[in-house]
């Protein structure tokens, strides 16, 4: 069971505005389940930047990836197959997590 996530730190600001609202990973990042509360940093610092609620985990093909998935991940479809492509090259069977940001870092008051 996957207990935190990490993204890399360009989509950081797409996760907090809400323009991305899935991400697609392999079958070893794809244990988690509706309802659960995850830690989200970036991978490169290993920095929190917000907690998201996991909406559903659905299973889709690199090969069934529509302009549709690209929306969700606010990029054109070429931009995710090609993202995609680099993260996990070769690999056809990948997990779709939809999720929305319910906690983020303290804004300072000023
Ligand atoms: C370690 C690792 O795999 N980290 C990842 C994997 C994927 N993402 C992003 C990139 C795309 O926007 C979607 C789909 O894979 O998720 C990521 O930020 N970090």
């Amino acid at each position: 069971m996957l207990t935190k996530i990490t993204f890399f730190e360009r989509f950081e600001q797409d996760i907090l505005s809400g323009a991305k609202t899935i991400t697609l990973r392999d079958e070893a990042e794809s244990h988690v389940f509706a309802g659960q509360i995850l830690p989200v940093s970036t991978f490169e610092a290993d920095r929190w930047f917000c907690d998201i609620k996991v909406i559903e985990v659905v299973p889709v093909l690199f090969s069934a990836l529509t302009e549709q998935h690209a929306a969700q991940e606010n990029m054109t479809l070429p931009e995710l197959r090609r993202v995609i492509h680099e993260i996990y090259p070769g690999l056809e069977q990948l997990f779709q997590i939809r999720f929305c940001v319910v906690n983020t870092r303290a804004h300072p008051v000023d």
